[in-house]
């Protein structure tokens, strides 16, 4: 394992044509697109690492596999009267087809969704109560009480909120929400600025390889179904409107976010990050989707072969 992880950071540093970094929001502009970071935990408790592995960035969406696991612990199926959970073949960011679904979002990965999941776990709470939940639970799954929010780039989404403000406001006329909405959209960007590392993001994905169980711990996180229907919907919606060309070239229900990062999830085997910061057309990580494909080539570790 050591020796393919080495192979991939060899081969990924050498790749010139490295997507585009996040310039929406202005505190990831910064940040140097020749990073690139590889993790994979085991639940025998190994760690594997190269590259950049131990580098700090911000989760964004990939955050969303934490609260929706939240929801889910909070409200149980209830939560889907909140969210859908079918694919929505549109950007991360689209409103178009809230108009059509009564302001209900297609799923929980996409921005809207995000929303409407945090919005449904305040169930009346402060925004700094329901942060220190979502930290704790953080700090739960990694056994790391190191793992902090940015607040820069929390401030940094709030100063340019327009469109998430946009759908949840929208959300909000169709009765979705029940919070003010800055206060929502507050937890939401707080939540997405969490600063991990490719290290602590393969040890938070194992509770979902191991039917719920953190192997680690042996403490159980979440029920087994629940744990499956978690991968499933990262497999058909983690990826946005990408998220058929991940299946297709991965394989394995994953995660991205616009940090650049990608929690990639093989039942049974082990849970995989990887970083890199340049991202392509629909705001995934470039190099980091070309090294899932590698890594699933070099081990078979794909849902679809055994
Ligand atoms: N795809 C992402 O990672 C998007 C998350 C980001 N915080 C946003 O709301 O735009």
């Amino acid at each position: 394992m050591q020796q393919i992880l080495d192979d991939i950071a060899a081969q990924m540093a050498l790749e010139t044509d490295r997507g585009k970094v996040a310039d929406y929001i202005p505190q990831l502009a910064h940040i140097d697109p020749n990073q690139f970071g590889i993790a994979v935990a085991t639940p025998d408790g190994q760690m594997y690492t190269a590259g950049d592995a131990s580098t700090l960035f911000s989760i964004q969406s990939i955050s969303k596999i934490f609260t929706l696991t939240i929801g889910l612990g909070k409200l149980g199926d209830g939560l889907w009267t909140h969210v859908g959970r079918e694919p929505s073949g549109d950007p991360f960011n689209s409103i178009v087809m809230l108009e059509h679904e009564t302001g209900r979002p297609r799923n929980p990965f996409i921005n809207a969704g995000a929303i409407a999941v945090v919005d449904a776990i305040m169930m009346g709470h402060e925004p700094r109560e329901v942060l220190g939940e979502i930290l704790q639970f953080v700090h739960f799954i990694t056994d790391d009480e190191s793992i902090r929010f940015d607040h820069k780039v929390a401030a940094s989404e709030m100063e340019h909120k327009d469109r998430n403000a946009s759908l949840a406001h929208f959300m909000k006329s169709f009765g979705r929400l029940k919070h003010d909405v800055d206060k929502v959209l507050g937890t939401y960007f707080h939540q997405c600025s969490i600063a991990m590392n490719c290290q602590q993001l393969a040890s938070a994905g194992l509770y979902l390889v191991s039917n719920g169980v953190d192997k680690h711990s042996g403490v159980r996180v979440i029920n087994e179904h629940r744990a499956r229907r978690i991968n499933s919907l990262m497999m058909l919606c983690g990826h946005y409107d990408g998220s058929g060309e991940f299946a297709y070239r991965v394989g394995l229900p994953g995660k991205s976010g616009v940090g650049g990062g990608i929690l990639t999830i093989a039942p049974g085997k082990g849970s995989i990050a990887v970083w890199s910061p340049g991202l392509d057309h629909i705001g995934n990580s470039k190099l980091g989707l070309k090294a899932l494909e590698l890594f699933v080539e070099k081990t078979g570790w794909s849902v679809f072969s055994d």
